[in-house]
């Protein structure tokens, strides 16, 4: 029989696997103004119908970015019912949005327009219904159309226990991107 081990969400201190880890030499770019202009704009831009963000989307998650730092990004969602997985508790699929969503908030402020390419999410504590998850997430480094970036959900405040972590690797697209979807 083999001695109990700690788990392994509980050892790690970082959801970033070997994909999601940059390579040598990836960089953190210094802020784009032009970045911090998109983010101020983006409840108005597309903040619309986003599932994430979107303030007036009745079920959404209606994630409020409160702040940043350069490419670190800052924001809070609170857990409704209609957002249950468990009873009275949040379902992960919806925490993996909520993980999604200020990551990409930080992509965006490394200066480009990126989607999800690949997203990795560690579950380490149930998180209530009717509580805050207070989220931040920042850039660990750019390589070509790659941005690499990390993340993590605090309940209740940003010095509350870690609930959530994510790594995920952002791909920069063009414009058209969006529009020829449409
Ligand atoms: C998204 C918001 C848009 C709204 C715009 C308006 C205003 C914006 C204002 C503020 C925005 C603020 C915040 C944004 C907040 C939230 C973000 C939510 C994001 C999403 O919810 S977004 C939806 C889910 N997302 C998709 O819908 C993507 C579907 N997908 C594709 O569209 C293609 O698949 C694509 C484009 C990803 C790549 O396709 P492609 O042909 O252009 O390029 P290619 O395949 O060559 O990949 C290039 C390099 O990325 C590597 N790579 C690619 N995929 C990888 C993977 N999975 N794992 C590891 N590496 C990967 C390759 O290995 C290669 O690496 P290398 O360069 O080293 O070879």
């Amino acid at each position: 029989m083999t001695a109990p081990t700690e788990s392994r969400s509980a050892k790690r201190t970082s959801a970033a696997s070997e994909i999601t880890t940059p390579p040598p030499g990836a960089t953190v770019p210094a802020v784009d103004p032009a970045a911090g202009q998109e983010y101020e704009l983006s409840d108005e831009v597309l903040g619309n119908e986003c599932f994430g963000c979107g303030p007036h989307v009745e079920h959404g998650l209606q994630m409020k970015r409160i702040g940043r730092d350069g490419t670190t990004a800052y924001g809070e969602i609170v857990v409704k019912r209609e957002h249950q997985g468990a009873p009275g508790l949040a379902h992960g699929g919806i925490l993996a949005t909520a993980m999604d969503e200020i990551l990409g908030t930080s992509a965006w402020l490394t200066g480009g327009r990126y989607v999800t390419g690949r997203l990795e999410t560690d579950y380490l504590a149930p998180v209530p219904v009717g509580s805050t998850l207070y989220l931040k997430a920042w850039c660990n480094g750019v390589e070509g159309r790659k941005a690499y970036i990390e993340g993590e959900g605090r309940i209740g405040g940003p010095d509350g226990p870690v609930a959530v972590r994510a790594a995920a690797i952002f791909v920069r697209v063009p414009m058209e991107h969006f529009t020829k979807q449409r």
